[in-house]
């Protein structure tokens, strides 16, 4: 068969573009997806879901190799594998983070895309339901300009929300710290306290992921299909112009047979920040040194392909309450470099910058020098910027409700430690090869600890102490309120994970600069193959990773659209 467009996963992203593309009639597109149609599945519609209940079927688990920085352990990488992909299995946390780091994807490169164009694209996106008074009750605030009316992807605030004391307590006590709380954390200045909003609706009480939101609406279209199976390589044709043509897909069907999928125009990988880099490398685009080893001939010279992994390390603990919870605590403490440093923090931005241009070398050697340090350090400088003179914030603190406790989660934004993806073997698609990385630059570690101080503080300062009776993971025995440097650096190597906000492994960036996709999503070297998901985000962000996916992908989809003519 063939089609203008075919989409490689029906994921978060993968639906926005196939909407979009399939408004103009005029257009066909096909999508390829190894997951099912899970929309009527009741684990997935439940908005009070535990992340256990996920069966294997649409749960993609990757093992990572281990990795010296955290003791040796290896992580799980988490995703969807069905219609909606990851967002039907996610936390369904909506925050896009601070202005200042999408004006750095201009700085870096990328015309067009700063703070002003993608939110005008989340505004055309996003169906915002304001709180009702029981949710106005538990802390919900809005500040509806920042918001959405009439597109596609609802948005509100989980009905359940809890009205008990812990909202009120918890807010006089960041006040206290200095975190003070702000109406909405969705207009570009996040810095303080506040409840954040989810994708779901809350009338109907259910899940709001990419399948409800972008493909239930306009299933009926005769142009747009979906097609089950597993992209395999991208199909080329006779080239032009010295730029790699792609002519389809070769996909694995579910029976195991390789077919072909024509694509008159164009090819579009949405298929994950864990799985674009496989399908690349196994097409022949990427780093020649590792295509060589796995045997497969260069087609496109681009280095950056895998490279430049970013992630979220997370920690959680766990803290137990004199009285119970009941109902959700959904709120979000996101401080600035100053917030968690304090009177250091010029101190400690000097002695930053003056060892990024190590920190860059490292991270170079780490990915065999597939992006020179230079490159590295460019990027650095402008993300030292962003946390210590623009003031963006750098972390986020993030309860969850276990009934008779209190999960506290947080972690760190913006890392100087990079992993990367790749093939592990020239015929296995479905596994990529994933090193973490997590916290080998320092730094990292030393920031994470910073917050963590930060967490324990909050929560040992009344009034929301007063709801504590103790430390139960992991115990101030382990970890004592006035933990020494070493203490938090043995804690965190053994315990940190990955936030499972993966981003940057087909960065947006100049080809110089470690770069697979160019600002138009199409990748270096090629005329007509384009990559729209997380994978494209050159940089971490403040935000959790779905909303800013959303985004990208409505502002990409209106970049290929325009491209039509
Ligand atoms: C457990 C968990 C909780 C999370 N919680 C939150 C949260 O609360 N808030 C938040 O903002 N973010 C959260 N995230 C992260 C966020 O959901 C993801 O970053 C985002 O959804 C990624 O979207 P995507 O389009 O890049 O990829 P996906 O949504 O994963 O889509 C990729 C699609 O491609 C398909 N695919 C894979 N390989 C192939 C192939 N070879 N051929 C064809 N198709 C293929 C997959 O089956 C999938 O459907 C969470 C992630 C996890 C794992």
């Amino acid at each position: 068969e063939t089609f203008d467009f075919v989409i490689a996963g029906a994921g978060t992203a993968g639906l926005v573009i196939a909407n979009r593309l399939s408004e103009r009639s005029d257009i066909t597109v096909a999508v390829i997806e190894p997951g099912d149609d899970v929309r009527q599945d009741p684990d997935v519609q439940n908005v009070n879901f535990s992340f256990s209940s996920f069966n294997a079927s649409i749960n993609y688990q990757y093992p990572s190799v281990t990795s010296p920085a955290l003791g040796s352990r290896n992580l799980t990488y988490r995703a969807g594998k069905a219609y909606g992909g990851t967002s039907t299995v996610n936390g369904m946390v909506y925050i896009r983070g601070d202005k200042a780091q999408y004006n750095a994807w201009e700085e870096l490169g990328n015309e067009g895309w700063n703070w002003n164009s993608v939110f005008s694209y989340y505004k055309k996106g996003e169906k915002f339901i304001a709180p009702k008074s029981a949710q106005i009750a538990g802390g919900a605030t809005y500040d509806k300009n920042v918001h959405g009316e009439s597109g596609p992807l609802t948005i509100g605030f989980p009905s359940i929300i809890s009205n008990g004391s812990f909202h009120d307590k918890a807010l006089a006590t960041w006040k206290a710290l200095g975190l003070n709380p702000i109406a909405d954390l969705n207009g570009g200045a996040p810095n303080g306290f506040v409840a954040a909003p989810q994708t779901l609706d809350p009338d109907a009480n259910v899940r709001e992921d990419s399948a409800r939101a972008y493909y239930t609406p306009v299933e009926a279209r005769p142009n747009l299909k979906i097609i089950k199976g597993t992209v395999k390589r991208i199909t080329w044709a006779n080239g032009h112009g010295g730029l790699a043509v792609a002519s389809g897909f070769e996909i694995v069907s579910p029976s195991g047979k390789l077919v072909k999928i024509g694509a008159r125009k164009e090819v579009v990988l949405s298929a994950s920040a864990y799985r674009n880099p496989l399908i690349l490398e196994s097409s022949g685009v990427g780093n020649p040194q590792i295509l060589k080893k796995l045997g497969i001939a260069t087609k496109v010279n681009l280095p950056g392909v895998g490279e430049s992994m970013q992630d979220h390390p997370i920690i959680a603990m766990t803290y137990s309450l004199k009285g119970s919870i009941s109902g959700r605590i959904p709120y979000a403490t996101m401080p600035t470099a100053q917030d968690v440093f304090g009177n250091k923090t010029a101190s400690i931005a000097a002695s930053t910058s003056a060892k990024l241009s190590e920190w860059a070398k490292a991270v170079s050697a780490s990915s065999g020098g597939a992006i020179s340090p230079s490159a590295i350090e460019k990027r650095f400088r402008i993300q030292h910027d962003l946390i210590f003179n623009k003031n963006i914030t750098i972390a986020e603190l993030f309860p969850s409700s276990t009934g008779t406790g209190v999960l506290a989660q947080f972690w760190t934004s913006m890392p100087f430690s990079w992993g990367s993806v790749h093939l592990g073997s020239k015929d296995n698609i479905n596994t990529p090869t994933i090193t973490p990385n997590l916290l080998s630059t320092d730094f990292d570690g030393e920031i994470l600890a910073a917050v963590g101080r930060l967490s324990q503080k909050g929560y040992s300062t009344p009034p929301l102490s007063d709801l504590i009776t103790d430390n139960t993971s992991p115990g101030y025995s382990k970890l004592p309120l006035n933990a020494s440097d070493e203490q938090w650096a043995t804690f965190l190597r053994e315990n940190v994970l990955n936030g499972l906000h993966v981003v940057g492994t087909c960065a947006m960036l100049p080809k110089e600069l470690g770069g697979v996709v160019d600002s138009e999503v199409r990748v270096h070297g090629t005329s007509n193959v384009r990559v729209v998901d997380a994978s494209v985000i050159p940089m971490e962000l403040s935000g959790h990773t779905m909303a800013p996916v959303y985004g990208v992908a409505e502002k990409a989809a209106a970049i290929i659209v325009a491209s039509l003519g």
